[in-house]
């Protein structure tokens, strides 16, 4: 049986999904949701709060345990006719992406694959949350351990990848036999409803993955203060990351944090500067330079400095930015004004301390949320844009002269989320590898994102990892059996 092609609007759900019930919120109050490419209004959502999360709480800790009780594998076949569900709606789900987040057509399409590889990853590794057996300390006593899900889970996404970092968080929670409670941000949550509708098609009992949306404070303080709530997995900003971590102190919550990032890119003399330039507009400009592993800061050893500051300005000049919805646009609108003042605050800031445009260097002229894909050289510490994550198309380039002070430069950070460097000398690979403080290297790449590796950082970019086989851990706890004889 064919799947019928739907439009985007088919999925724009304008209901929160609490317990299987499509509902508003109990005071009727709406938040509007803009597409950043045109300032239009998409649609609304119901402005939520403490009272309707807690609903949402109960619900996920009444269908928590007929969900856990079933075998690993009824839940991978659930999760993954919602995989299949979502490739065969990869269109529409992704032009529901782009008009509500503002990346090129092309990169939500990516963003859909990339967020039904979680869920069919984690189908199977649900099927391997083995435990084991310990030869006992006694002659008399046997020692098992087994794996059991964590319980209710409440997750908070941030906005630049509306499907992704929700599948990141809901594959493996449902794989444990956790139930889910998310808040999605406020300026995408289209595609968080839309995965509900699919959850909902694809077999997910009732409660068992709950969408409130709404207020941000209201609804993470009831998260955070609720004792049902076993565990917090947010993905966002380490401001916010650091008032999670305390407000979930006084229930001891288990909390996955993947926070802030400030990634440095070192491209050393012996690198194959093609490649390089192609790993740099990779890193930097995807998502319009807003992810959290997007190079932040440039360092580029003297030889080959000038050669590659040249192509890849070459190569930025070239940039189409557009409305994403638009055939061959590769930069499209930030999300939102203050993130423009934010880029444009930074060049500023570089270029009064001492930096010089290359190319770009402001606001684009199509106005309102576009801004110039922007290289700026003469990049030295101090400058904003080295120790903030700029979040946008915004590339700086720091010149250094030998090893030991670019990775010195590199680590001055309370970040370390990813990290990229570019050199064809194995020696150095290793040493420079080894000695950067992030939890993620790319060697001689500037993509690294990828449902089979495990993604997370050191520092304050976060804590735990997701994706991989070390993503399901972190919804199980294990339990020891001591059995006397
Ligand atoms: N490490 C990673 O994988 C990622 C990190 N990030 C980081 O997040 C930042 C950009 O994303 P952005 O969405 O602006 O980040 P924010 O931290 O502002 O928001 C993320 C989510 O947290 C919610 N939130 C905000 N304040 C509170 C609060 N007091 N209590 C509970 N929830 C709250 C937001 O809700 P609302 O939308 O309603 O405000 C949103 O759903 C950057 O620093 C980026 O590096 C982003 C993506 C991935
Ligand atoms: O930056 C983020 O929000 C995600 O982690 C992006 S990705 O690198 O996982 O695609």
């Amino acid at each position: 049986m064919t799947t019928p092609s739907f439009p985007y609007t088919h999925f724009l759900r304008q209901q929160a999904y609490i317990a299987g019930q499509w509902c508003d919120a109990d005071s009727g109050r709406t938040l509007s949701v803009t597409d950043p490419a045109t300032g239009q209004m998409l649609g609304t959502v119901p402005d939520m709060g403490a009272a309707e999360t807690a609903r949402a709480v109960a619900a996920a800790d009444a269908a928590r345990h007929a969900w856990a009780a079933r075998t690993a594998g009824d839940r991978a076949r659930v999760l993954r006719r919602l995989y299949d569900l979502m490739l065969a709606h990869q269109d529409a789900l992704a032009e529901l992406l782009t008009r509500e987040q503002g990346k090129p057509l092309a990169e939500a399409r990516g963003e859909i694959a990339y967020a039904a590889a979680f869920i069919e990853w984690f189908a199977e590794e649900g099927k391997r949350a083995y435990g084991e057996v310990i030869p006992p300390h006694a002659a008399n006593r046997r020692i098992v351990c087994l794996k059991q899900p964590v319980g209710v889970v409440g997750a908070i996404t941030p906005w630049n990848f509306p499907a992704a970092m929700i599948t990141r968080k809901l594959g493996p929670a449902l794989a444990a036999g956790c139930a889910m409670v998310l808040k999605p941000a406020s300026q995408t949550p289209f595609s968080a409803l839309a995965l509900a509708a699919l959850a909902e098609e694809a077999g997910v009992p009732p409660g068992v993955f709950n969408v409130v949306t709404g207020g941000a404070r209201a609804i993470g303080g009831a998260l955070t203060a609720d004792p049902v709530v076993r565990k917090i997995s947010f993905t966002g900003s380490t401001e916010v990351g650091r008032t999670l971590m305390r407000q979930s102190a006084d229930t001891i919550k288990r909390l996955s944090l993947e926070l802030g990032g400030n990634a440095p890119f070192l491209v050393f003399d012996d690198a194959d500067v093609d490649a390089a330039v192609d790993g740099a507009i990779a890193s930097k400009f995807r998502n319009g330079g807003q992810t959290c592993v997007c190079t932040n800061r440039f360092y580029v050893q003297a030889g080959i400095h000038d050669r590659f500051v040249d192509k890849l300005a070459r190569r930025v000049a070239e940039l189409r930015v557009g409305n994403g919805l638009e055939p061959g646009v590769e930069v499209g609108p930030l999300i939102d004004a203050a993130a423009v003042d934010k880029v444009a605050e930074h060049v500023g800031d570089a270029v009064a301390k001492g930096a010089r445009v290359v190319v770009g260097g402001g606001r684009h002229a199509l106005g309102g949320s576009y801004f110039t894909p922007t290289v700026l050289s003469g990049v030295t510490p101090g400058m904003r844009l080295t120790e903030e994550e700029t979040f946008g198309p915004l590339a700086g380039i720091v010149r250094f002269q030998d090893e030991a002070d670019a990775v010195a430069q590199a680590n001055d950070s309370a970040y370390g989320l990813a990290s990229y460097v570019y050199t064809r000398d194995i020696g150095r690979v290793w040493r420079v590898a080894e000695a950067l403080e992030a939890g993620m290297v790319g060697v001689n790449t500037g993509l690294i994102s990828t449902e089979v590796a495990p993604f997370g950082g050191v520092k304050q970019s976060g804590l735990g990892r997701e994706g991989s086989r070390h993503g399901l851990d972190d919804y199980l706890e294990v339990k020891y059996l001591c059995l006397g004889l």
